[in-house]
């Protein structure tokens, strides 16, 4: 079992939602220090003070950081790497889910996926044991978007999802774990009440009473069960492994996508 004890814990997107309450979670179960990189200055601050008042001064500070920005976020690493000499875990959580326009669905690509795949190598590099690290813990945050084919849906924001969990899974596999000593984990949230959800549009405006009514229609978890899953999948989860955060109830689901992987590939494989 993996402990918070003493980490230090990076957290994206962790000014709002889940981030911030896994920004909560791991202050709560004794980690060190949590760095929030986030764009939310208004938010990121306020969570700061309440979390260092609460906590104890110094537990917790807020970097304001496009992660989309290769400076900002590798700074951003850099700076909690002077100020704490190292980085434990990384939780790749910020996200956006506005996919109504050319410009905002090019954003969105590069927030949910290139600057999570940035940050998942930037972290590897400081952390692998064979190079100068001493291993640590990266979680990408998927979603049930990544599970199931919505439709109609957010499209793109679906496809986002599922390249996390594909990367995530495939940089996660023991064969490289063995190597770097870098366990790569990734959680699956299912709907959680949060700003994320009343964004979810898609640009073809045709299709959004749909995918309204059927958003609608679900139950909302609340982001605070959802970061004690998360929580609970860093603790016990292997490399490679996938997790359901889903109605607040946490279930690993390695074996599902390893049979889906399976059943995918079997007519090239053997
Ligand atoms: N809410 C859900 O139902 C749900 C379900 C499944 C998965 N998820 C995933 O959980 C994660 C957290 O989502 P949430 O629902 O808490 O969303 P949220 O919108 O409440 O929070 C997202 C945070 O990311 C930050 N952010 C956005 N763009 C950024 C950027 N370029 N750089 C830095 N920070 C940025 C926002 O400012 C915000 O603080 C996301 O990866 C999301 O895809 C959410
Ligand atoms: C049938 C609709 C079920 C989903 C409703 C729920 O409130 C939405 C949850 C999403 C929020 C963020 C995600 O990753 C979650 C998954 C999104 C996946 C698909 C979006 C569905 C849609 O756009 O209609």
């Amino acid at each position: 079992m993996s402990e918070v004890n003493d980490k230090i814990v990076i957290v994206t997107g962790g000014a709002n939602g889940i981030g911030a309450f896994s920004v909560e979670v791991f202050i709560e179960n004794q980690a060190k220090h949590v760095a929030i990189l986030d764009i939310d200055t208004i938010s990121g601050f306020k969570l700061e003070k309440h979390l260092n008042t609460t906590y104890g001064d110094g537990k917790v500070k807020f970097y304001k950081c496009d992660v989309s920005i290769d400076d900002q976020l590798f700074g951003a690493f850099n700076k909690v790497l002077d100020s704490h000499g190292y980085i434990d875990v990384v939780v790749n959580n910020a996200a956006v889910s506005l996919e109504n326009s050319l410009e905002g669905i090019r954003r969105l690509v590069d927030i949910n996926v290139t600057a999570l795949v940035m940050s998942t190598l930037k972290a590897i590099e400081i952390m692998r044991v064979d190079k100068t690290g001493k291993g640590g813990t990266i979680i990408n945050i998927s979603s049930i978007a990544a599970l199931k084919q919505f439709c109609p849906s957010v499209f793109v924001y679906c496809g986002t999802k599922s390249a996390v969990l594909q990367f995530s899974n495939c940089i996660g596999k023991q064969e490289y774990f063995s190597k770097t000593g870098v366990r790569v984990i990734t959680v699956c949230y299912g709907p959680t009440d949060t700003d994320l959800v009343p964004l979810m549009i898609n640009i073809d405006d045709s299709i959004n009473p749909e995918i309204r009514s059927n958003i609608d229609a679900q139950k909302l978890q609340t982001a605070e069960s959802a970061a004690r899953g998360l929580l609970e999948a860093y603790k016990n989860g292997a490399s490679g492994s996938t997790w359901l955060v889903f109605d607040s109830k946490v279930t690993e689901i390695t074996s599902n996508i390893d049979r889906a992987y399976d059943i995918m590939s079997e007519n090239f494989t053997k």
